[in-house]
């Protein structure tokens, strides 16, 4: 018996096609969860001046406690010059610190009397307080923002902070997301008792568009070889990345490998050891077009395209933080004695903070009606017996 690919094995070669999308220059207001392909440097020092930071008055510090109020120091204009003295400037948040000024007393610690200012009784000052001092929270130059970032609000604000008002992000490849199957049926049609609706696509439309990747066309073709072939041909030609499912296993309707070939679709695999997903089929096209060809059962085909879909997409868009993390399974599971086992989870934290995951087994991998219940599904290692609870596995979420 040939010895099926790891589940390593098997990411490992999928990776190695992720290649590259390109990129494309957007708009800053549209560049929300796009994936940042530049490295963004401080267009100035941050602050670029001495900053107030309370509204009140600035002076020069032990030049006593009662000052003459010479004018006003707002923001949004050039900074003034202190005159010598027992004298102050009333000061307003964000304005440039007055030259000659080295204090903040916030209004809340005077008392005014016409022109004259005075502290509050019992309060001393400490030298410098109260000004965000330019250049302190970077210099010049300074690298803030670097390649494969997912833009977040924080992220658009220092894009917006340095000048930025479009920016280079990752091109979203164009994806086609294709059933096949003649038991299937629309959404919105009526179903007769041999029949089923059509749901894999809308799980991995979830999967993709929740990952910022919106370029995507469904379509379904029949189990029959020439209509199969016809359909993906122009799916191959449109498209950058197919995601197939179903008709990929040993039926005698299961033409998806066979059409994928005959449009010389290079296969690189087809099986991988793992429960669910086993017959799941990876490919290159001619243009260099990524194939995915999904176990159709919808656990499988949800399983497959977390695990290898959606890790390919975010690499060929260079993102750099992984989104798996190490959970701790809060009730033990029994593993699968040669295949990686899929096991769908919910994860919480407990009063450490820990992250732990309740399993939640689907009675087959055709039993998707309880799966929106869970987060994700952790990945238990093939082996004997047992995985006890408290054992740490990866967590990939849906
Ligand atoms: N003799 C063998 N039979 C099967 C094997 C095997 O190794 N030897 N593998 C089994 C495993 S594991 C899986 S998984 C399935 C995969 O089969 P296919 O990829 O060919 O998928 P289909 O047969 O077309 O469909 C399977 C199942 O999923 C439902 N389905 C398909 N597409 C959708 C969709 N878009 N939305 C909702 N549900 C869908 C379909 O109705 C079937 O019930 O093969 C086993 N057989
Ligand atoms: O392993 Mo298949 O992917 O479960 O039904």
């Amino acid at each position: 018996m040939v010895e099926l690919l790891s589940v390593a094995q098997a990411v490992d070669l999928v990776l190695g096609y992720a290649g590259h999308f390109g990129t494309e220059q957007v708009p800053l207001a549209e560049a929300s969860g796009r994936i940042l392909q530049q490295t963004i440097s401080a267009e100035r020092a941050q602050p670029p001046y001495d900053r107030v930071m309370m509204d009140g008055i600035a002076y020069r510090y032990g030049t006593g406690s009662v000052l003459e109020c010479r004018g006003v120091q707002r923001a949004g204009v050039p900074g003034q010059e202190l005159a010598e003295g027992a004298v102050c400037l009333d000061v307003m948040t964000g304005a440039v610190l007055p030259q000659g000024a080295d204090t903040v007393v916030p209004v809340e610690r005077l008392l005014r009397n016409g022109k004259q200012v005075q502290f509050e009784e019992g309060y001393t000052p400490e030298k410098g307080q109260f000004i965000h001092r330019k250049g302190s929270d970077c210099a010049a130059g300074h690298e803030l923002l670097s390649r494969g970032l997912r833009l977040n609000g924080p992220a658009l604000a220092v894009l917006a902070g340095n000048g930025h008002a479009t920016v280079e992000v990752a091109a979203r490849p164009s994806i086609g997301i294709i059933a096949t199957g003649d038991e299937l049926v629309d959404v919105d049609a009526s179903v007769r008792d041999w029949e089923i609706r059509r749901s894999n696509e809308y799980a991995l439309t979830g999967a993709l568009v929740s990952r910022g990747f919106t370029c995507l066309e469904r379509s379904v073709v029949p189990d029959d070889l020439a209509r199969t072939i016809l359909a993906l041909e122009k799916q191959l030609a449109r498209h950058d990345v197919l995601v197939l499912s179903g008709g990929v296993s040993m039926g005698q309707f299961d033409h998806v490998p066979k059409a994928l070939m005959k449009l010389g679709v290079e296969r690189v695999f087809h099986k991988v050891a793992q429960r669910p997903g086993k017959p799941l089929w990876f490919g290159v096209g001619p243009e260099g077009q990524r194939v995915f060809g999904l176990p159709g059962n919808p656990v499988s085909a949800t399983c497959c395209a977390t695990r290898y879909v959606i890790p390919m997409l975010l690499a060929g868009q260079g993102v750099v933080r992984p989104e798996t993390y190490s959970v701790q399974l809060a009730a033990q599971a029994s593993r699968v004695p040669t295949l990686t086992r899929y096991l769908p989870v919910r994860v919480t934290h407990d009063e450490s903070g820990r992250a732990m995951a309740m399993p939640h087994p689907m009675s087959t991998s055709g039993d998707f009606s309880f799966l929106a219940a869970t987060d994700g599904f952790v990945e238990l290692a093939p082996g004997e017996g047992l995985a006890p609870a408290g054992s740490h596995a990866v967590f990939h979420g849906w």
